[in-house]
C-alpha cells in the first residue's frame, strides 16, 4: 500500500481521491480513472512507501501531458494550487426552479473537492418553521405562486414578481448571514438555489455567481418529467405553472445582466459544469492576482 504524506497527515493513496481532482481539470472520468491508475502505477514501480502530495502532482502533471492533454494539465495544477493554498471561496449558482442548479453544484462540489453544497430551500425551510404564515405569508409558498399569498400593488409591477421579490428579500437574509459566517470561517462552500438573485445578495470579494438557465419551456417541461421519475417532486405541479416559472428566469437574467453576473444556459450538465469551471479560472485567477496571490500555473 502506497501512503500519501501531506504535512502531517498520512493516508492511504486513493485511486478515487485522485480521480476526482482530474476530472476538476475538465477531464472525462473514465480517462482521470485511467490516469490515476497510471499515476499508481508509477509511484509503485519507485517502490518507495511513502510519497508525497507534490509527488502525486507532479506525476499526474506529466502523466496529462504524456497523453496529449496540455490544457487539462495546467488546469489541474491551478485547481490543485487552490486545493493546496485553502483558499476559501464561496460559489453561488442561481436561476428558475427545475433548471438543474442542484445537479450542477453536485458536479461541481465533486470535481472541486467543496464538501457543503446547501439549497436556499432548505434555508426558507428553516425560517418557515420559525415565522409563521401569517407573519410572512411569501416564503410559506413556491416561488413562482408567492404572489397568491399577498396582496400586489395594483399597478407599476405584475404581480408573479412581485410576490417573488418578497420571498427572495426574506430567504436573503438567511443567504446573506450564511455567507458572511462562512466568510468569517473560510469554509468553501456551493450555495445554490432560486433565491440567489443578483443585487439580492451580498457578495464578498471571494464569491463567484452564476446564473442558470433553460433555453426553452419545452426543455423545462421534460427536465420536471425527468425529476419525477427520480424524486418526490412531482412533475405536475411545476409543469402546470411553467409560464410563471419562465416569467421568474426572465426576471432574473435581467437582473443578473444589470449586475454583470454571468449566464450561462444548461444544455449538457458536462459542458455547463467545464464552462462554469473555466471562468471561473479566469475570474478566480483575476481576484488572487489583486490580492497580492500568486497561482504557478495559468493558461
Ligand atoms: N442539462 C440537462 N439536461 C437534461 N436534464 C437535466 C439537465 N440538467 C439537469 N437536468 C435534470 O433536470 C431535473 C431538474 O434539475 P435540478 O433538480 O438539479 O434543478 P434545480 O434547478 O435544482 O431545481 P429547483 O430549484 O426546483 O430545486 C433533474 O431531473 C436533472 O437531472
Ligand atoms: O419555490 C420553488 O420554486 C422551488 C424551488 O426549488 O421550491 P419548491 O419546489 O419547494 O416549491
Amino acid at each position: 500500500m502506497i501512503i500519501v504524506e501531506d504535512g502531517n497527515m498520512r493516508l492511504p493513496f486513493s485511486r478515487g481521491i485522485l480521480t476526482r481532482s482530474i476530472t476538476s481539470a475538465g477531464v472525462d472520468v473514465g480517462v482521470a480513472y485511467s490516469i490515476a491508475a497510471e499515476v499508481m502505477k508509477d509511484l509503485q514501480k519507485k517502490k518507495k512507501r511513502i510519497v508525497s502530495k507534490d509527488e502525486i502532482r507532479e506525476t499526474t502533471y506529466r502523466k496529462l501531458l504524456e497523453h496529449g492533454y496540455k490544457t487539462a494539465a495546467r488546469r489541474y495544477i491551478f485547481w490543485s494550487e487552490i486545493r493546496r493554498k485553502g483558499i476559501p471561496m464561496m460559489l453561488l449558482l442561481g436561476g428558475t426552479t427545475g433548471v438543474g442548479k442542484s445537479t450542477i453544484a453536485t458536479e461541481l462540489a465533486f470535481r472541486m473537492g467543496i464538501r457543503s453544497v446547501i439549497g436556499t430551500d432548505t434555508i426558507r425551510e428553516v425560517m418557515r418553521k420559525m415565522i409563521s404564515k401569517e407573519l410572512l405569508p411569501t416564503i410559506h409558498a413556491s416561488s413562482f405562486l408567492a404572489w397568491k399569498a399577498i396582496n400586489a400593488p395594483l399597478k407599476g409591477i405584475s404581480p408573479l414578481i412581485y410576490g417573488f421579490e418578497r420571498q427572495v428579500s426574506h430567504v436573503a437574509v438567511g443567504i446573506n448571514a450564511l455567507i458572511e459566517r462562512a466568510t468569517k470561517e473560510g469554509f468553501n462552500a456551493i450555495l445554490e438555489g432560486i433565491h440567489l438573485v443578483p443585487g439580492y445578495i451580498s457578495l464578498t470579494d471571494m464569491s463567484f455567481m452564476y446564473i442558470i438557465t433553460v433555453e426553452s419551456k419545452e426543455a423545462l417541461r421534460a427536465r420536471f418529467y425527468a425529476r419525477g421519475l427520480q424524486s418526490l417532486r412531482p412533475a405536475n405541479y411545476y409543469t402546470d405553472h411553467l409560464d410563471e416559472i419562465m416569467g421568474l428566469q426572465e426576471f432574473i437574467v435581467e437582473r443578473a445582466r444589470e449586475k454583470g453576473v454571468p449566464i450561462i444556459e444548461n444544455i449538457e450538465v458536462d459542458k455547463t459544469v467545464n464552462l462554469i469551471m473555466e471562468d471561473l479560472m479566469k475570474r478566480l485567477s483575476e481576484r488572487l492576482k489583486q490580492k497580492g496571490i500568486r497561482i504557478e500555473v495559468v493558461e
